[in-house]
């Protein structure tokens, strides 16, 4: 799909809501708040009123988002059950083809940070690779949870802006 701005603009709030509804993974309220901001001026002002959607949060909502994240290369992967723009991202940082010991490591990685966060470790997995992604959890964990959640809002904002890239043409 490659929508113009003007195509954007010209859906209805219910075509709007399907096409953005998984920008931000299982979020579809902000799809159906941005679509009231219509008419866009461009690509880069929609994507601006999904960061500012996010920026607009309260703590006790930033959490509810940042917990609607599958863990990277967990259960949900593992059993095929992650939504699609989800499974293309894990598998673009190679994150469906680990090696048994890796797969070990990022799992214990991912619940110890569960568990000290209370919400999943989010990192855009199409601007990484595994490396990376096991050197990010390592050394996030030793952050603080309000460091936590601004990091992980912050790469929700990535991850966003590379799914509306896949939507809209500039
Ligand atoms: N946990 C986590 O980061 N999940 C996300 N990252 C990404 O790029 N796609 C996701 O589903």
């Amino acid at each position: 799909m490659a929508l113009s701005i003007s195509e954007v603009n010209a859906l209805d709030d219910a075509q709007f809501e399907a096409i953005f509804g998984n920008v931000i993974e299982l979020c579809s309220d902000a799809a159906v708040q941005i679509s009231k901001k219509k008419p866009f001026k461009n690509l880069a002002d929609l994507c601006k009123a999904f960061d500012q959607y996010l920026d607009g949060l309260s703590k006790a909502e930033k959490l509810v988002v940042l917990r609607l994240h599958p863990d990277l290369a967990g259960r949900l992967a593992s059993q095929g059950e992650l939504t699609r723009e989800s499974t293309a991202e894990q598998r673009s940082a190679g994150l469906l083809d680990l090696t048994e010991e890796q797969k070990s490591i990022i799992n214990t990685s991912n619940e110890a940070y569960k568990t000290k966060f209370g919400f999943p470790f989010i990192i855009c997995a199409r601007e990484n690779k595994v490396q990376s992604i096991i050197e990010g959890l390592q050394r996030r964990y030793n952050s603080t949870q309000e460091q936590e959640i601004t990091v992980g809002i912050n790469e929700v904002k990535k991850i966003c802006k590379l799914r509306i890239l896949d939507i809209v043409k500039d």
